[in-house]
């Protein structure tokens, strides 16, 4: 039975009974349980999805040991299903009946000292899990739980938490988090070290303290400060450069003081924020505010504010492209080229983007930002973009895993240009957030990717799912597993393949990171990581196409797009070559 459809009433090994499921994210699924030998004590118990543990145990090992804490979800039990050494490891904590904090907000209707008192709470545990060395690094709405309807909060899922001497969850420049919640410099150091194999994020207590500004602003707003639906190019553009809507803007019930305290936490500069969470907790101490506007509720039912614009899309591109525009070398070209530029862009994008859409809740009379699910932890990601040619895929960000060091000829040198309109329309168009970071938009003539070397603990991988070097199966790029089959445009960098359909036991939509890597004439795909079920493994797969490596760019395309059709062959290799018509 797969550990996310375990109905209720089943028992798990250890005697835990299953009364619902409670909610299922990117590696465990969390059942409300009670024990079998003492029915009607209710218990949340976490099971990972895969039997390969690392996050759990992590997690874990925080609860009983270094995150304990009022304020901090309480563990009290382990064990393994179905088998007691092999099974699905869990662990049984605390059940927190009450809703999300977002829900809380929108349904409860809290006022504003509430509010104040439970990000109060929730400061001063961030205090004391920052001065015990832990970072919580995933804050987000859906990890602060209420335990009541006054708003008793409890942190939840440390699984992305980072502590003194905690094995290292990825391996690229970013911790494991969700997009809308980064910290502008954490955004600026991806932006700057996305290339870079070696380079490590250390998150600090003001990345926490950033993510509790955006929850506090979601929840006294009804919005996010940056729809987390925006394109991944603009949002993290507007995370870095753009200054957020005032929230009294969108909320004008907020006190003023109230309005200030968000702010100040959503600073772009981590010194302008607060520097621990001691600090925002005495800013946010119930005697000082007395006045009438902190008794009142968050929303108004009887005269409901009015509807305001939240940050647009529009102005997000508009800030974007002048940070992008802003660099030096586009400062010699005439301002008005680049005012038609960006028109003719703006009309573009006008055409090609999905717009954010408010919905009213019909209770409470306030706008709540759409968005998709709910967010699950993931990395930076870049995205589709305007394009001259039929279907962009959106590349995501490089493997988590180590990469392995690849043996690089030198490459040959950019030919220098002098910028013209159409030039400056294509970077600007090729140019997004995190390819901006490298400083050459295009070369000419690309070479051959190296030779390079599998990552270590590919091997294992393979054997784990049963393949075999010279095995092929079928990929596809794209949602909905590619579908409908079609010609696409992809880019250098990053993109994802998933497994078309199950192939020994490697599961259909088993997600592998691709690098992507052209010539003139071929496009190679490099896969050295494999995602399924939350769980990152080292493989070593290439892109194949009868007996050669890589496939046939497709007629269209340019320097920078190259296309293909996106269904095709994967093949397990021993390592990744660079001869063409070589045989495997
Ligand atoms: N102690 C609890 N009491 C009540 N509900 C809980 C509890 N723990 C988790 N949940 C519910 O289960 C959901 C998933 O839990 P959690 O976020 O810990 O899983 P995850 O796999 O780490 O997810 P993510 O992908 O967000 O990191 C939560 O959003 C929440 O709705």
């Amino acid at each position: 039975m797969p550990p996310e459809a375990l109905p209720p009433g089943f028992v798990l090994t250890g005697g835990w009974r299953v009364l619902e499921r409670l909610g299922v994210g990117g590696y465990g699924v969390v059942y409300r349980v009670e024990p079998v030998d003492s029915p009607g004590r209710y218990f949340a118990l976490k099971l990972t999805r895969n039997t390969a543990e690392g996050r759990a145990l992590r997690e874990l090992t925080l609860l009983l040991d270094r995150a304990v804490h009022p304020n901090v979800v309480a563990v009290h039990a382990c064990g393994r299903w179905p088998d007691l050494v092999t099974g699905h490891f869990y662990f049984v904590m605390d059940w927190v009946p009450g809703p999300p904090l977002h829900v809380w907000a929108d349904q409860h209707n809290p006022s504003f000292r509430q509010l104040a008192e439970t990000f109060r709470r929730v400061a001063l545990a961030l205090d004391t899990l920052h001065a015990g060395d832990v970072l919580h690094r995933d804050l987000k709405p859906e990890h602060i739980l209420l335990r009541d309807t006054e708003g008793d909060p409890v942190l939840i899922d440390l699984g992305a938490s980072a502590y003194t001497g905690a094995p290292t969850l990825t391996t690229g420049p970013l911790p494991p988090g969700t997009r809308h919640l980064r910290s502008p410099e954490a955004i600026r150091f991806h932006q700057r070290h996305w290339r870079h194999p070696d380079a490590r994020y250390q998150s600090v207590a003001t990345d926490d303290l950033y993510a509790l500004g955006v929850c506090l602003y979601r929840a006294a707003t009804g919005h996010y400060p940056f729809p987390p639906d925006w394109p991944a190019d603009v949002l993290c553009a507007a995370i870095t450069s753009q200054p957020p809507v005032a929230p009294s803007e969108l909320n004008p019930r907020i006190p003023p003081e109230l309005d200030a305290i968000i702010l100040r936490l959503l600073e772009k500069l981590p010194e302008q924020r607060f520097q621990s969470g001691a600090e925002l907790a005495s800013t946010l101490a119930p005697n000082r505010f007395t006045s009438e506007a902190w008794a009142t509720p968050l929303f108004g039912t009887d005269t409901p504010a009015p509807p305001r614009k939240p940050p647009s899309l529009a102005r997000a591109r508009v800030r974007d492209l002048e940070t992008r525009l802003s660099r030096p070398v586009l400062l010699v070209v005439p301002a008005v080229l680049l005012l038609l530029a960006v028109g003719w862009l703006l009309h573009g994008w006008r055409q090609t983007t999905p717009r954010v859409t408010p919905q009213i809740d019909p209770l409470e009379g306030h706008k709540i930002a759409r968005h998709a699910n709910s967010h699950h932890s993931e990395a930076v990601t870049d995205s589709p973009r305007a394009n001259p040619i039929p279907v962009t895929v959106a590349p995501v960000a490089p493997p988590l895993q180590d990469p392995t060091p690849v043996m690089k000829p030198p490459a040959p040198p950019a030919k220098p240009r002098a910028p013209s309109l159409a030039r400056l329309s294509k970077v600007a168009l090729a140019c997004t957030g995190l390819a901006c970071s490298s400083s050459t938009p295009y070369v000419q003539h690309r070479p051959i990717p190296p030779v390079a070397e599998c990552p270590a603990g590919a091997d294992e991988t393979h054997e784990r799912f049963g393949i075999e070097q010279g095995d092929q199966f079928e990929g596809s790029i794209g949602e909905n597993f590619g579908t409908p089959f079609r010609n696409i445009t992809v880019k250098e960098g990053y993109l994802m393949t998933n497994v078309h359909r199950k192939f020994k036991k490697l599961p259909a939509g088993a997600q592998l990171v691709t690098e992507i890597i052209f010539t003139n004439e071929r496009v190679y795909g490099r896969i050295r990581e494999m995602r399924v079920d939350g769980d990152v493994y080292p493989v070593c797969l290439v892109y194949y196409e009868f007996s050669d490596v890589g496939r046939q760019r497709l007629p269209g395309g340019d320097e920078e797009h190259a296309v293909i059709f996106n269904l095709l062959h994967v093949r397990v290799v021993e390592r990744f070559r660079e001869i063409l018509g070589k045989d495997w």
